[in-house]
This record gives C-alpha cells, sequence and structure tokens, in this order.
C-alpha cells in the first residue's frame, strides 16, 4: 500500500513537473497530493489493523485524532468516559489519527506486565523520559541492560536499607515542621504562596501556603542525603536553584500542550526550534548531571580511602543509595559485564532525584488536601499519630499503626501521582483480555491481535478507581474501605497493596518502599503539629497531569502548579 501511495504521487507530480506548471503551483499541488496520499494511507492503516474492531470514540479530527477530549479533560478522564462507554478495552485516535489503544482490564496488564521485553515503553515515552531524566536511567533502559542495572540497584532499595534512612527522613520532617512554624510565627520572610490571600482567608492565627512547594523543598533534601549523603539544603533557603529548575521541569517542561507532543512524536523539530520549555528540561537536567558527576566523584574518593585503609571503615562513607549501589558494583560477584559505567551510575542519580522526589512530594500534597477535605478523618488519624509516645517512630512501628497505613494506601489509590503509563508492542502478539469487550461489528472480543510498534495507555488510575474492583464507592477518598472483607474484588499485579500506582512486573517501581516510609515519617511529623483546612474562598483544585498529576487552582493558571490551603499550629486542648 505504502509502495502505491508513493508511486501516486510520484506519478503526479511529474505529471504537474510535465504540464510546465509553475514552481510554487508544482509546489502546492504535491503538497495537496502528499496530503491526500497521507490521508489514504492511515484510513487504509486504521481499517486493516488486527484491532480495528476494538470499541471507541470515533476519530474527531484528522489531525489531532481524539487528543483533543484528552486536552480538555482532566486526567484520564477521557479514557475514562471512553472506557466506560465501550469497555475496559477501547481503542482511540492520537495525532494524524495513529490509532492506540488504552485498557484497564486487569488481565492484559498483568500479561504485558510479566511480558516486559514484548511491551518496552514506547520510543515517544522514552523520549521524554530519556530527556527529563538520563537516557541510561532505569525508567528508560530495557531488556538487558535493564536486567543488569536493576540486579545492582535493588539490594539499595531492600527493606533493611531503607530502614537505616529513618533519620534522615525525621529530620527533614522536622526542619519542614520548624520552617512553616517560624512563617506561621511571622519569623520568616519566605512568601508562602504564588497568590496573596482572599479576605478572610487567613482565620484564627492561620495562614494560606502552598504546600506542595514546602512539601517538594523536602523531598528534594530527602533524596539528596538518603540518596547521595548531599544536603540539597532546599528547605533551609528561601530560593533554591536546583529547587525551582526541577519543579519548573516538571510543570511547563512536561505540560500536555500541542508543542510539547509534536516534539515528542518528531523530535527532530528540536534541530529547528527549542521552545523555551524545552531548553527548560534540557537546563534543568544538565544541571542535575553536573551534580551526579560531582556525587560519583566525591564518592569514589570516600569509598577508596575507606577500601585502602586510609580512614577507619564506616567513618566517612554513608549508607546512601550512591554508596550501596557503588558498593555492590565494585563486588568481586560480579563480571565486568554486570557492572554499571559511570554513565550509568550519574544517570541514576539523576533519575532517583526526579523520579523519588516529584512523586512522592505529590502524593503528600494530595493527603493533606484531602484531609483538609475530610477533617473527620484528620482528627482520626491525629489521635492515632499523638498516640505514639516517640517522636521518632521506626518503620516496624510505623507499619503497626492501622489508620495511618489506611489512609496512605488510600491517597495512593485514590490521587496515585502517576496516573498512567504508556508500553508498546515489539512483535506482533495476541493480549487476552479477562473482561471481554464488544466489536464495533457487534461480536465479543476476548483478546486483541497488535502488530509490531502498536502503542498502548495503561489507566494506573482508571484501575485504581475501578468499580468492580474497589466497590461502589471507589470514587470517594475512604481509607475505612479497607476493614471490608473480600475487598479488592479482584487482584491487581500491583507490587504493593493491589493497587497499580507503584505498577508490576520487573519494571515496578524500585522506590515503592522508600516512598512510603517517606511519606509516613513527613505525615506523622506534620500531622501530630498542625491542622490542614480548606481555605475560606474555596479555591476550585483541579489536577494536572505533567508526567505525575500536580494540582493547580482554576483561574490562577498563570501561578503555576500550587496546592493552596490553611495551615495553622495543633494546639493539644
Ligand atoms: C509515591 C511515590 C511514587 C510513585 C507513585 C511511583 C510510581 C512509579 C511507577 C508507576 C513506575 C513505573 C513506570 C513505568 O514503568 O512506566 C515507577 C518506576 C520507578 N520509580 Fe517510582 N514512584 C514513586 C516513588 C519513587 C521513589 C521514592 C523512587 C526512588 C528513590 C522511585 C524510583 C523509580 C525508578 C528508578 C523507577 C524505574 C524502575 C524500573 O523501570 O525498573 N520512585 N515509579
Amino acid at each position: 500500500m505504502s509502495s502505491l501511495v508513493a508511486m501516486a504521487t510520484s506519478i503526479t507530480s511529474g505529471a504537474l513537473a510535465k504540464m510546465d506548471a509553475h514552481p510554487i503551483l508544482t509546489a502546492l499541488g504535491s503538497a495537496i497530493l502528499l496530503f491526500v496520499a497521507l490521508v489514504i494511507y492511515i484510513a487504509w492503516e486504521n481499517a486493516t489493523i488486527p484491532y480495528a474492531n476494538l470499541p471507541g470514540p470515533p476519530t474527531e479530527s484528522f489531525i489531532w485524532g481524539n487528543l483533543r477530549e484528552v486536552f480538555e479533560s482532566m486526567p484520564s478522564l477521557a479514557q475514562r468516559r471512553w472506557m466506560n462507554e465501550h469497555g475496559d478495552t477501547v481503542r482511540y485516535s492520537m495525532l494524524l489519527s495513529k490509532p492506540r489503544l488504552c485498557t484497564r482490564d486487569i488481565t492484559a496488564m498483568s500479561f504485558m506486565l510479566q511480558h516486559d521485553s514484548d511491551f518496552p515503553k514506547p520510543y515517544f515515552l522514552q523520549n521524554i523520559l530519556g530527556k527529563t531524566t538520563a537516557p541510561l536511567g532505569l525508567l528508560v533502559t530495557e531488556g538487558a541492560v535493564h536486567h543488569r542495572q536493576r540486579r545492582v540497584l535493588n539490594p539499595a532499595f531492600g527493606p533493611a536499607s531503607v530502614k537505616g534512612m529513618d533519620p534522615i527522613f525525621f529530620d527533614k520532617a522536622y526542619e519542614l515542621r520548624d520552617k512553616l512554624v517560624s512563617i506561621l510565627h511571622g519569623e520568616s520572610n519566605d512568601v508562602p504562596s504564588p497568590t496573596p490571600p482572599a479576605p478572610g482567608d487567613e482565620a484564627k492565627g492561620g495562614r494560606k501556603m502552598d504546600i506542595s512547594k514546602y512539601l517538594a523543598q523536602t523531598t528534594l533534601d530527602v533524596i539528596g542525603l538518603a540518596g547521595f549523603d548531599y544536603d540539597f539544603h532546599a528547605l533551609a533557603q528561601t530560593h533554591n536553584d536546583l529547587a525551582e529548575a526541577i519543579f519548573h521541569l516538571f510543570s511547563e517542561g512536561q505540560a500536555l500542550t500541542k508543542l510539547n507532543i509534536l516534539y515528542n512524536f518528531f523530535p527532530w523539530i528540536a534541530y529547528f526550534y527549542v521552545s523555551p520549555a524545552r531548553r527548560t528540561i534540557l537546563d534543568a537536567t544538565e544541571k542535575l548531571k553536573q551534580y551526579g558527576i560531582e556525587f560519583v566523584r566525591r564518592k569514589r574518593r570516600q569509598i577508596q580511602a575507606e577500601y585502602s585503609g586510609q580512614v577507619e571503615k564506616g567513618s566517612i562513607v554513608g549508607r546512601d543509595l550512591l554508596t550501596l549501589l557503588m558498593k555492590a558494583n565494585m563486588s568481586s560477584d560480579l563480571r565486568p559485564d554486570q557492572k554499571l559505567t559511570d554513565a550509568e551510575v550519574v544517570a541514576q542519580i539523576v533519575t532517583f532525584i526526579l523520579a523519588g522526589n516529584e512523586t512522592s512530594s505529590t502524593a503528600l500534597t494530595w493527603l493533606l488536601y484531602r484531609l483538609s477535605q475530610n477533617p473527620d478523618i484528620q482528627k482520626k488519624l491525629r489521635d492515632e499519630l499523638l498516640g505514639v509516645p516517640d517522636d521518632r517512630p521506626d518503620q516496624d512501628a510505623m507499619n503497626a499503626l492501622p489508620y495511618l497505613d489506611k489512609v496512605v494506601r488510600e491517597i495512593l489509590r485514590f490521587d496515585g501521582p502517576v496516573p498512567g503509563t504508556e508500553r508498546c508492542a515489539a512483535r506482533d502478539i495476541v493480549i487476552p483480555l479477562g473482561q471481554p469487550v464488544r466489536g464495533r461489528d457487534g461480536t465479543l472480543i476476548d483478546a486483541v491481535t497488535v502488530p509490531k510498534g502498536t502503542e498502548i495507555s495503561f489507566g494506573i488510575m482508571e484501575v485504581n478507581h475501578s468499580k468492580d474492583i474497589w466497590g461502589d464507592d471507589a470514587d470517594r477518598f475512604n481509607p475505612d474501605r479497607y476493614d471490608r472483607a473480600g475487598l479488592p474484588m479482584k487482584s491487581v499485579p500491583g507490587v504493593y497493596g493491589n493497587l497499580l500506582t507503584f505498577l508490576g512486573g520487573p519494571h515496578n517501581c524500585i522506590g515503592y518502599r522508600f516512598a512510603l516510609a517517606e511519606i509516613k515519617a513527613v505525615l506523622f511529623v506534620l500531622v501530630r503539629n498542625f491542622t490542614f483546612d480548606i481555605l475560606p474562598s474555596a479555591p476550585v483544585i483541579e489536577p494536572k497531569t505533567t508526567i505525575v498529576m500536580r494540582p493547580r487552582v482554576v483561574g490562577e493558571e498563570e501561578a503555576g502548579l500550587q496546592m493552596p490551603l490553611l495551615i495553622r499550629e495543633y494546639i493539644d486542648e
């Protein structure tokens, strides 16, 4: 077919040339012909793909497919609408009407996660993640390289190593507490929110604060210390270059704009035009890379000094992720071809800073918002946490707190920071469906044949909000749902708590234990020391998808991503 189209185009352009047409007319004629040929080719491709019969919305526009609805909806809501209407696995159109599958079918997802070499990330996602983190980072690599990297990295994220990070989680959580207290007491010149409070917003000693900013500073400091034994001092400073670079990288840099989509489909555009948003990404990642190179140099010197006996064992080398990774990498158990190169180690540093900072702070941000909306849940949680005699309980003690566990689990279900991900068929393959769907011709489809190159969206948020799994109140924030017998009603192929939040399979989130411990420690300190309320002016908060799902205020889009809350010190009466 493609050769037929090419032949038709060349014959007609030849005819135009023979007619001795004006060069501009010739060019215009060729462009129109090319466009027509493209439309015919795409229509033919769409009609003949083996999953053409899958249900889904009609394509709205040849150029933008169904992307307008995706743009205009809140994260994953368009996909949710289509799946509610047509079934758990649907087909819709992307740029130039390119068909894409979208599924929340857990049998299909489980199959793809387990056969990860047949379903790598698609090129455009690798390109975004590679630009945002690093091409050699764990988030981007696949197959044997990914397997080798994961083998060296896994122990650093094991339970024992994460338990050793408690002091860091608590030190930073208390530093955050002190910073918020100093703002409340008027002892800080930090500007606590990007827009001023409305009249009546700061009642009874409370202040309007964009809590997402402070949580992002906290988690950046945590990953610096826990990851590389380096304090970024983001909390200590009113202005921090790195924190701001990362913040912009995730806001403007990754926003779902038409230009960003074009960049991802046609990366060569970057050779002709680098948009300000793209410049933000490149500058921020370069800055992170420079940090990474310096961390590796410093750590190597420390480890060599310790190994050569120049310093006492354990006196300067910490138990941070980088130390554990570099020591594992130096182990004589590994053959040279099993080790990570220096460039790969630097790539993991950049990856951890980005993957491990934004996600946890976003989960905490939504959590404080939901607690503000649900004062009874906040009070119940505070009562449980105030009942703990210790100011710094260890992870075993924290995990034994049932309500804390349910609240954290529920936020990771309800507002999971990563709403979805993407995979791509590496070969022609049949994906089984647990939940058959009715095809466009009325027949029942219980397996989908996809050709090599088919892109598939994973509805992480959709699975976490599925009524079939979580019951009829799946769209309500309700930590007590976990008391119900028989929940979840279906088992989910996720690595944690029957949720897809951290994904499953060989590419599951390596940092999920780290994230859980960090979230719990920060929450423990904040809820014992402050109350969180919705502002009396009741700004409307909406989720905005970048790579993670961050909040912004409707009508204050110019102010960027933010979560303004009314914060007061908690005084036990
Ligand atoms: C609430 C917090 C977090 C959430 C919701 C989250 C979610 C995820 C998800 C969904 C993936 C799979 C992406 C894909 O394959 O498409 C992932 C992978 C990953 N995460 Fe997390 N993450 C969190 C925290 C962290 C932390 C704290 C770290 C590191 C300190 C981290 C490091 C990574 C890395 C390196 C990968 C790539 C793993 C691989 O492909 O082998 N994440 N995360």
